[in-house]
């Protein structure tokens, strides 16, 4: 059945409200401010509709953070310092919170997002190392987890640079023997750092500024990282090397890499077996890179001269560690972020990642979410709410009983496949698609975890258009494949449930139902009738919803041919009584209806 091309419409005029990609509920004050107007219903007053003015979050620091992020927390929240929490007392808190704020010293555990309850929302890492945190859980309960990466690099080499030098010069034990009251001059002569190389191990941030400052000081810097660009390495004087070359060559090594499964005790036997004999290692990274155990072996058998350590498998070390007491080992307890300046960036760094993303803003140091540059999101908001809209009204079209598996979305658009970054708008489908049938709430964070959870197979297909890519996309198609509908014209020729939209002056708008083209602002909520083409059907429904006061937004009729089968869209603000319902079912023209909440 071919549905003619141009849908008789009526006049909407509505603002758009903020898009939240990252709540899942209101949180602080949000108004949404709406003024309606249209033609049937001129003599009604302008009205100003309070959408939500909720509470102040709370944000829970859990460690020591610079004040002037506190300052910034403290603007837009309720900020509840509470340090040195046992693991209990951090999980009855977290109920109460919007937020938490860590360092490294918080273990935020997968109890930790159980007993926040949906609540917690967002987790700040006041820092770079994000292995206290169990992202998988995190992302499981839809919780954005950000990060302050930038802001203690600095800090965290001029410590590493410190150790080494402290280290080669003995600095430690002897500043400790002259306060014993010693004077040891032959005991601590060390070695020099000229001319020796060093080798780092993570060509990062933090691994990339400590050779860049080893290179002052003389040294032959070669890095390994599988990751890292060749061409970085080189603008620097580095050469980038394999792991086994990185080992058999170095005088010093210094670890600058993240602590994850593949960098885990990667110093152990075997490879401290490869080490030059004599070699001295620096640790700023994370104590879980190197097998403690081993360390103290290959200190003992002569294979490791020295170690200075910043970082521990579990901090703090035991008192009588045969690591710490070693007398070739100097260690300091997690220094490397600790300096003023530091804090106050990380401090001000992630109290903005925070509040941004209470506010439902994506952030750009998020760690377990898509990071989108603020320009493209701003091009794609009014998409995102479509998107949303598209799958909610998707879902509520299959008759209940049919399980959803299999839904299909096709971008049409004149944009370069590659210049269309889709993961949001998948996020937001999905999140229109689970929210009215479940009680999950689907941000960002957890909508492809809880699609695949539910079984849910999105795939995704991209029209290129000829004409000019002005806009980042034309329309949206949602299709859902085997299922019943329950309202029969919204099963396309294909045998799917097809609804498509476009975006209109910056208002989603459904353009298609099945085979029918409609055009409706996608606003309040929807009634989609079947009815015999014939004149005064508009104004039969729109008198009965009239009577109760409901206010018809937007009417668009889309028809196969004059006088044949049509499907008018009525786009309404406030829900009608089930009555109204039932009356518009009993026009006689109408042979299906379904009333459909956006
Ligand atoms: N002690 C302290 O207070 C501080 C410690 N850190 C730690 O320092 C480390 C580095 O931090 P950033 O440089 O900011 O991070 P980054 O992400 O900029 O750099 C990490 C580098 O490690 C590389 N890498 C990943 N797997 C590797 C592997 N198997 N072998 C070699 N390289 C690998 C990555 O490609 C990346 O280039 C992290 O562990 C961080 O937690 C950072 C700041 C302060
Ligand atoms: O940023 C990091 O990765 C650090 O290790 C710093 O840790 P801290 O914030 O000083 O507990």
């Amino acid at each position: 059945m071919a549905a003619s091309a141009s849908p008789t419409s009526l006049k909407l005029s509505r603002p758009s409200t903020a898009v939240s990609l990252l709540r899942h509920r209101p949180l602080s004050a949000t108004f949404g401010v709406t003024s309606l107007s249209f033609r049937r219903h001129r003599d009604q007053p302008r009205r100003v509709v309070v959408l939500s003015m909720d509470a102040k979050p709370t944000i829970l620091v859990s460690e020591k953070l610079g004040e002037a992020g506190l300052n910034l927390l403290k603007e837009f929240a309720n900020v509840d310092c509470s340090y040195n929490l046992s693991p209990e007392e951090l999980c009855t808190k977290i109920s109460l919170c919007d937020a938490l704020i860590v360092r490294s010293g918080t273990k935020v555990s997968r109890e930790v997002f159980e007993s926040s309850a949906g609540r917690l929302k967002v987790v700040g890492r006041a820092g770079v190392g994000i292995d206290n945190v169990d992202l998988a859980a995190a992302t499981e309960h839809g919780c954005l987890v950000v990060n302050a990466p930038t802001a203690n690099t600095v800090a965290a080499a001029e410590h590493g640079i410190a150790l080494l030098t402290a280290m080669a010069r003995n600095i430690a034990q002897a500043d400790a023997s002259v306060k014993a009251g010693k004077w040891l001059r032959s005991k601590y002569v060390g070695v020099s750092l000229v001319g020796k190389t060093l080798a780092v191990m993570g060509f990062g941030k933090v691994g990339s500024e400590v050779a860049r400052r080893a290179k002052g000081l003389g040294m032959h810097v070669i890095a390994h990282d599988p990751y890292a660009p060749a061409d970085r390495a080189h603008a620097i004087g580095v050469e980038l090397v394999s792991f086994d070359e990185a080992l058999a060559t170095a005088d010093f090594i210094s670890l600058h890499m993240p602590l994850t499964a593949a960098t885990k005790k990667v110093l152990n036997d075997e490879t401290f077996a490869k080490m030059k004999k004599g070699v001295r290692i620096v640790n700023v990274a994370r104590g879980g890179v190197i097998d403690e155990e081993a360390l103290v072996k290959a200190i003992d058998a002569g294979i490791v001269a020295q170690a200075a350590l910043d970082v521990f498998t579990v901090e703090p070390p035991a008192k009588d560690s045969k690591l710490v007491q070693n007398e070739n080992v100097i260690a300091t307890p997690h220094l490397g972020a600790s300096t003023m300046e530091a804090q106050e960036g990380v401090a001000i760094e992630i109290a903005e990642a925070v509040v941004g993303a209470l506010k439902g803003e994506l952030a750009s140091t998020a760690v377990n979410a898509p990071m989108v540059p603020a320009q493209v999101l701003t091009e794609l908001k009014p998409f995102v709410t479509l998107a949303e809209k598209l799958g909610r009204l998707a879902v509520q079209l299959v008759a209940g009983g049919s399980g959803v598996k299999n839904v299909k979305v096709t971008y049409a658009s004149a944009r370069a496949p590659d210049d269309l970054d889709t993961r949001i708008l998948r996020a937001m489908i999905t999140k229109g698609l689970i929210e009215p049938i479940s009680s999950v709430f689907i941000n960002l964070v957890n909508a492809d975890f809880t699609a695949k959870q539910r079984g849910l197979r999105i795939t995704e297909e991209r029209i290129l258009l000829d004409g000019s890519p002005e806009s980042p996309l034309e329309l949206i198609q949602v299709h859902i494949a085997n299922v019943e509908s329950k309202f029969a014209s919204a099963i396309s020729d294909s045998g799917e449930i097809i609804v498509e939209g476009r975006v209109k002056d910056g208002i989603p708008h459904l353009t298609k139902v099945g085979s029918f083209e409609v055009d409706v602002s996608m606003e309040g909520s929807l009634i989609l009738c079947r009815q015999v083409d014939q004149p005064g059907m508009i104004g039969k429904v729109g008198s009965i919803l009239g009577e109760e006061n409901v206010n018809v937004s937007f009417m668009s009729v889309g028809r196969t041919a004059p006088r044949k089968q049509a499907v008018m869209a009525i786009g309404v603000d406030e829900e009608p009584s089930k009555q109204s319902l039932k009356r518009i079912g009993e026009i006689q023209a109408v042979e299906e209806f379904v009333y459909l909440k956006l």
